[in-house]
């Protein structure tokens, strides 16, 4: 069935060349099918490959090769079907939060009237909640209010899929809870497939249904898949009472353990 396959990434490598011009595969043989309106979490030691995943599903990066599928059709460059959302939203300073959005919606909507336009701005902002800040310049607004507005921007051009790449990784902790749960809201309401990098443990068992555990690179892949089995909506504080939060926590750490002995054992028998 094409919902249960409507991302599909088949022997993905990416491979980049070191400083003596050698092609170092970076992801070597990376596979992972996304269910329609699935949100699957990516994590992984620092430096393992997650962004380079992201990045190619994206069609930011060339894939070197396998390929990746979204809803059908093959990724060979960027389009607005997937829609990203980095760490840090990099809005243009002279336009308002409504003027960042409208860029984005103009040039993916050309042919909707200008009131059409004005609604899809308007309601993906009231979706992260910025009614009241739509006119508000970047430089007036906190770091979590912009991030609001970089998500509101993706969700504007309607995409099949949203990919996150450690959308919270630079706000404090009660921020970064707060944009968890615009982002929840959001996919209960629209059911956007959705890739998300996180270093989180307790921010991919809370939001995933999956969790997709990379293994170190060089020739980084799927180590293993978690399944999340908590219902949707979901309540922060009921699920963290449950024995499952913390048993798929152990989990994950254990993976990312056991990554960390494989490269300090690595590292010793390179050196000796
Ligand atoms: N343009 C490039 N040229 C050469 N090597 C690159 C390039 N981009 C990334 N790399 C290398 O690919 C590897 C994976 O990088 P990537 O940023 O995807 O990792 P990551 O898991 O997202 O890291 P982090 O968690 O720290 O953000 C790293 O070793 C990085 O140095």
């Amino acid at each position: 069935m094409i919902e249960d396959r409507y991302v599909e990434l088949f022997e993905v490598v990416k491979a980049y060349p070191n400083p003596f011009g050698e092609a170092i595969k970076v992801v070597d043989g990376f596979n992972l099918m996304v269910k329609q309106g699935e949100l699957v979490s990516v994590i992984g030691h620092s430096g393992c490959g997650k962004s380079t995943v992201l990045n190619m599903v994206a069609g930011l990066i060339p894939i070197t090769s396998g390929g990746v599928i979204v809803a059908g059709r093959e990724v060979t460059g960027p389009g607005p079907d997937r829609a990203v959302v980095f760490q840090a939203p990099c809005l243009l300073p002279w336009l308002s939060c409504f003027g960042n959005v409208m860029l984005g919606v103009k040039q993916v909507f050309p042919d909707a009237s200008k009131a059409e336009r004005q609604q899809m701005v308007e309601y993906s902002l009231c979706a992260v909640g910025l009614k009241d800040s739509m006119h508000k310049y970047p430089k007036e607004m906190s770091g979590g209010m912009q991030q609001r507005v970089g998500i509101a921007r993706a969700i504007a051009l309607r995409p099949k899929m949203l990919l996150l790449d450690e959308p919270f990784g630079r706000l404090d902790s009660l921020t970064r809870m707060e944009l968890q749960e615009v982002i929840l809201n959001i996919l209960n309401f629209e059911k956007i497939t959705t890739m998300m990098i996180t270093h989180d443990p307790d921010e991919a068992v809370y939001m995933s249904d999956r969790i997709c555990m990379m293994t170190n690179g060089p020739g980084a892949k799927v180590g293993e898949v978690m399944e999340i089995d908590f219902e949707r909506p979901r309540d922060r504080e009921e699920i963290m009472e449950t024995a499952d939060f913390y048993e798929y926590r152990r989990r994950l750490l254990q993976f990312l353990d056991d990554c960390e002995k494989e490269k300090i054992a690595r590292k010793k028998a390179k050196v000796g």
